[in-house]
């Protein structure tokens, strides 16, 4: 599996050169130099850096401040990538306490590690809406339509068939690209019924969410795995020994980019000339020439963080912290966007339905066993195998989402278009607690997730002091908006309807209705026409969590008092830098992201190969 270490350089002095006080055309001169630097190995960084390597007569650094990925166990086990977070292989960020969510602070992982989050995600491959992409050129990103990216997925996907999966169609997805999706070759046995229940209620089945069609309906996820129950994160797919060994391409691990470096002509836009790199706060600082671009992709909260602390950001802020104003860009880290869930729902189920049998040590081992021998069993599966996804304003679902013991409200449709939803119902076939603190031993269930997929709610992040080694101050401002709150509260009754179907009976075991709100199983004990509104507010209060999908911290916008990238991903307002990252996205999407990172840094790369040769 994978290459050796030894085609990662981890010691700056081997691509960088020492900083001195001297800035002087001289000294930049002298700096060992790249063509293209990119800051951040994650999903969006491992593609940019294979594609533009491609390119023999250009020299390409990627640069990642977390490990590499080969040694790291958990990043390849599907079923266990809960195991990764709050490791070191995740920044593991957190929120500043929340208002609205009885001010907590919201665990925010990110993946730190090359692969970047796709190494330590739950794996779920999903295009989103086309209308999501529509929605984005109506915003102003021109060129970023559906029919503009869909090539691109196209371009990054090979197809593994799962002959369990007859709806999945082989002629959707690409088959030549870097990138194995397909649906995972082991599916725990209650999630078929889950769609069936899903069905009962009224919602249709679809064999893919990934066709032209959309997303609307209950389905399988297809996944980012290799056939052989392995992640296919994007440094497995895009960085193969055969592209590190490239003599043009530079891979370095565990060093921290700090911050841009630029050049200052009076009367001229300042042009991006490079970086500064360092192993960690104390040790010494180097910097390396970029004589074609700077390829910024440390993600939603990495890209913010380092063009603030190079001097692009609103201006009052950068002041605030002595930080040389560059150029004034009000809108870097705002427009912050997340899926927000009302928190993890267990239901009770009977034994033998769900794998919460593998957190007995001996069963744990066994499936681990089987996964390392033979690809297969449980570990070989997708934690969250499938989910519906549905439109709350869907009058046939009407009775669905409600019982209006409340007053009733109507929700303002925030979707990309009528064939796109605002809610998912995603599923677990296990306990999972809140996927950080291990649920109890020896009880028996499933965990259901109601998410508001295009919320109304948008935050911000800021600096918390001046120096990259200190995290910045993350305000999600979940529930901002009551419109959000109006989504997942719906998506909660859906559940506890969905948990007492006919179809689920003999297989859930929901009590009749309960209001011990002590109990791990609340609010799925509840009962759909009796659980107040205010009882599911106080729970999702207690409970909510971000989905961890944030986007738009430096989104594609025509002006710079609008956005922070125009839509060739070019810095407003600054020469030689652009944006390949989930934090470029116009506005968040009606699904799950990662295949939008990989289509955008697929055509990024295009963008700038054409520039390099026009
Ligand atoms: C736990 C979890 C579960 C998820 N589940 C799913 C899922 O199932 N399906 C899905 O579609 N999406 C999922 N997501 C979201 C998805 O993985 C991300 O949206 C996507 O991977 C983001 O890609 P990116 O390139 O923008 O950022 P990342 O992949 O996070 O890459 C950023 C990289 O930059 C590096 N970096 C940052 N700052 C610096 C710096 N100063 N110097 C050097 N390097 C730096 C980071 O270490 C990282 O490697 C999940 C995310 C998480 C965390």
């Amino acid at each position: 599996m994978g290459s050796s270490h030894s085609h990662y350089v981890s010691d700056p002095g081997e691509f960088a050169t020492q900083a001195t006080d001297r800035t002087d055309k001289g000294a930049q001169k002298k700096r060992k130099a790249y063509d293209y630097v990119i800051v951040g190995g994650g999903t969006a960084g491992c593609v940019l850096a294979s594609r533009l390597s491609e390119d023999p007569s250009v020299t390409v650094l990627l640069i990642e401040a977390g490990t590499s990925h080969e040694k790291e166990i958990f990043t390849r086990i599907p079923l266990a990538f809960p195991r990764a977070l709050r490791t070191h292989i995740d920044w593991a960020f957190e929120s500043i306490p929340q208002i609205r969510a009885s001010n907590r602070s919201l665990v925010i992982p990110r993946g730190k590690v090359l692969g970047g989050s796709s190494a330590i995600n739950a794996l779920i491959y999903q295009r989103c809406s086309p209308e999501d992409f529509e929605q984005w050129v109506n915003l102003g990103a021109a060129g970023w339509g559906y029919s503009d990216i869909q090539p691109y997925f196209k371009k990054a996907e090979q197809f593994i068939p799962n002959p369990r999966s007859p709806g999945v169609k082989a002629d959707t997805y690409g088959a030549d690209g870097p990138l194995k999706v397909g649906v995972a070759p082991e599916v725990s046995p209650i999630h078929q019924v889950l769609i069936e229940a899903c069905e009962e209620l009224g919602v249709e089945a679809v064999g893919d969410l990934n066709t032209d069609k959309g997303p609307l309906g209950a389905s399988t996820f297809v996944s980012i795995t290799d056939g052989k129950g392995t992640r296919n994160s994007l440094a497995v797919a895009y960085l193969p020994p055969s592209v590190l060994e490239r003599p043009n391409l530079t891979v370095a691990i565990n060093t921290t980019t700090e911050k841009i470096l630029f050049e200052e002509v009076s009367g001229h836009e300042p042009r991006a000339i490079g970086v500064q790199v360092a192993k960690s706060a104390d040790s010494p600082k180097f910097r390396v020439r970029a004589d074609k671009e700077v390829l910024l992709c440390g993600g939603t909260i990495g890209t913010p963080h380092v063009l603030l602390l190079s001097g692009l950001g609103p201006k009052e802020e950068l002041v605030k912290f002595d930080i040389p104003v560059i150029k004034d860009l009000p809108c870097v880290g705002k427009n912050y966007f997340d899926h927000i869930a009302a928190g993890p729902l267990a239901i009770r189920a009977k034994p033998g339905w769900t794998y919460d049998y593998l957190t007995a040590p001996v069963s744990g081992l066994l499936a681990l066993g089987r996964w390392l021998f033979f690809g297969s069993g449980p570990m070989a599966a997708l934690a969250a195998p499938g989910a519906a996804f549905v439109r709350t304003d869907d009058q046939r679902h009407v009775d669905l989402f409600s019982c209006w013991l409340g007053e009733r409200v109507d929700i303002r449709d925030n979707t990309a278009g009528p064939k796109s939803p605002d809610l998912e119902i995603l599923w677990f076939p296990l306990i999972t607690g809140n996927m950080i603190t291990p649920p109890p031993l020896g009880v028996h269930g499933i965990t259901m997730g109601a998410m508001a997929l295009k919320p109304e709610s948008s935050g911000e992040l800021t600096l918390k002091t001046a120096s990259i080694y200190d995290k910045p101050l993350i305000n999600p401002n979940v529930f901002e908006s009551d419109n959000d709150w109006q989504v997942v509260a719906r998506g909660v009754r859906f559940i506890l309807r969905l948990a007492r179907s006919e179809t689920m009976q003999g297989i859930l075991d929901p009590k009749p209705h309960s209001t011990d709100q002590s109990d791990i199983f609340w609010p799925g004990d509840a009962h759909p026409d009796l659980i107040t509104d205010d009882e599911i507010r106080a729970y999702v209060r207690d409970h909510c969590l971000p989905i961890f999908h944030p986007t738009s911290s430096a989104r594609i916008s025509p002006t710079l008092e609008t956005g922070v990238v125009d839509a060739q991903l070019k810095v407003h307002g600054v020469k030689s830098l652009r944006i390949v990252d989930a934090s470029v996205f116009p506005t968040q999407v009606s699904g799950h992201p990662a295949a939008v990172v990989v289509a955008i840094a697929e055509k990024a790369a295009d963008l700038i190969k054409a520039d390099l040769s026009s």
